[in-house]
């Protein structure tokens, strides 16, 4: 009967894969640190996950559940679809609550033993699971993938909107920000426009809404971003700064860290580049990834297609087969086009074990759209990078590691001399600098996960509250 008194967590991540992996590293952790915890996906993302028996044969603390979302299967799901986007808190709603309901009936029976939920921590860009769990009254906790900067701009929105005149369009005044450690003229241009528009509001909302909750978690760690968790911690009950989840997991499973680098791929990685990789001489390859959302025009991709090989650099490119924005789907031909280069010193593969490439002897540089995740796994890999920032958090993470960390380049236009000419200034004559650079910021990050250091003593609290949550029946 032990494990019908265990304290049950459960997790829910509804959308992006930079958003699962991390909360699947941390439910990982949490299982091994002996709790009872249930992974609910989407069905859709559920069907997605590339390799979920090995997760389950290794943890068996550690249960998958899926959920639908209220869509039919064919629906394209698309984040940039803001119907879709802004409808997912009603669509998925009824369904977590009946999941929920079912862990606190009883039991009894012939149904499998299962703890009674004692817990739920939910990604906190949508508010869903909040409401559920207050009606259910269960405690529950936000989990954010994304930087603590980028959360508390989401914080100071409502003050810089109430101190500015309706009619001012200009750039909002950086002293209404504090905390961000950034120059007025290096923070993403928010204007009244901006400021107002329906995806910023709906942001807003999700992230004060994370305040009724028992507290944060994120995939952070308090060196990097010492300036502003003072500000959000006032928000919040209890922060919890656990990050970068994949090193404090792997650096816990020993052995099996290879395995776990793959947890909770939406797509099968193409082995073939690490041959390739083992190949090419020691810190020559460019990597270049946009992550798993990020799309961009045919002509753009031919412009980096151009700048890349006239680098005169080896180079290997994650090319999702969904990346191109303007046309089909599984645009197989321009595909083709790009898989016609000089093949000696070109991997092209529609997605890559990314940590282990990042970890590979040959990388010299990595190409990113600055998604998080991305750049704390460049971190602990130790590579200088170019930023080419999309949209959301890219923007602030990119002037974080140009201007504020020295690591890297920014790409500043899109045409095919200028995307040579910055793989030359990172590859060339800049590399020692930004090497140091990055080395220096890597080591900052490794105080603060061996035994002793910020996110490790954090995630032994946060496995302690855990803990002690047990519902009361
Ligand atoms: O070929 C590939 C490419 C990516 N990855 C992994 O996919 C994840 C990608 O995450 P991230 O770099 O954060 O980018 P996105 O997938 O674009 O993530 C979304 O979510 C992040 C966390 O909120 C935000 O920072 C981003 O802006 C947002 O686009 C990383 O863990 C990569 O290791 C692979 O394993 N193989």
């Amino acid at each position: 009967m032990e494990m019908v008194d265990q304290p049950h967590v459960v997790m829910i991540s509804v959308l992006l894969q930079g958003h699962v992996k991390p909360l699947l590293c941390l439910a990982e952790l949490l299982s091994e640190a002996g709790l009872f915890v249930t992974f609910v996906n989407t069905h859709h993302n559920h069907k997605r996950f590339s390799n979920l028996p090995e997760i389950t044969n290794n943890l068996p603390n550690l249960h998958f559940v899926s959920i639908s979302d209220g869509l039919p299967d064919d629906h394209p799901r698309d984040s940039f679809d803001l119907e879709y986007f802004f409808g997912i808190n009603s669509a998925t709603k009824p369904y977590f609550k009946e999941l929920i309901l079912s862990y606190l009936r009883d039991n009894s029976g012939d149904a499998p033993l299962q703890p009674r939920v004692s817990c739920i921590i939910a990604d906190g860009v949508f508010s869903f699971p909040i409401d559920v769990a207050e009606e259910l009254e269960i405690p529950i906790f936000s989990f954010i993938a994304h930087s603590a900067r980028y959360l508390w701009e989401y914080f100071t929105i409502p003050k810089l909107i109430h101190g500015v005149d309706d009619h001012d369009h200009h750039l909002l005044p950086s002293d209404a920000m504090p905390g961000f450690e950034l120059g007025r003229n290096d923070l993403p241009g928010f204007n009244m426009e901006t400021l107002n528009s329906p995806v910023v509001q709906f942001l807003v909302g999700e992230s004060l809404a994370m305040t009724r909750t028992s507290g944060l978690i994120l995939n952070t760690i308090d060196d990097l971003e010492a300036s502003c968790l003072p500000y959000i911690t006032h928000h919040f009950r209890k922060l919890y700064t656990v990050g970068p989840l994949h090193v404090l997991l792997n650096s816990r499973v020993g052995d099996r860290s290879q395995l776990m680098a793959s947890h909770g791929s939406f797509w099968k990685s193409d082995q073939n580049c690490m041959t390739w990789l083992d190949s090419q001489p020691s810190r020559s390859v460019l990597y270049v990834s946009f992550g798993s959302v990020v799309k961009t025009s045919c002509s753009n991709l031919l412009e980096f297609w151009h700048g890349l090989v006239d680098s005169g650099r080896p180079f290997l490119w994650v090319l999702r087969r969904d990346v191109i924005s303007d046309g089909k789907e599984s645009n197989g031909e321009i595909y083709e086009e790009l898989q016609k280069g000089p093949k000696e010193r070109v991997c092209i593969v529609e997605w890559a074990p990314q940590e282990q490439v990042l970890g590979h002897s040959a990388i010299g540089g990595f190409l990113t759209h600055c998604g998080w995740n991305s750049i704390l796994e460049n971190i602990v890999a130790r590579v200088p990078m170019i930023c080419w920032p999309n949209w959301g958090d890219q923007s602030i993470n990119s002037e974080c590691v140009v201007k504020l960390w020295k690591f890297g380049v920014e790409l500043d236009a899109k045409d095919r001399s200028s995307i040579e000419k910055t793989i030359n200034t990172l590859m060339g004559h800049q590399r020692e600098e930004l090497q140091l650079g990055v080395d220096r910021i890597a080591k900052r990050l490794e105080d603060g996960i061996h035994e002793g250091g910020s996110s490790y003593n954090n995630v032994e609290m946060l496995v302690g509250d855990l803990r002690k949550m047990k519902l009361l029946e």
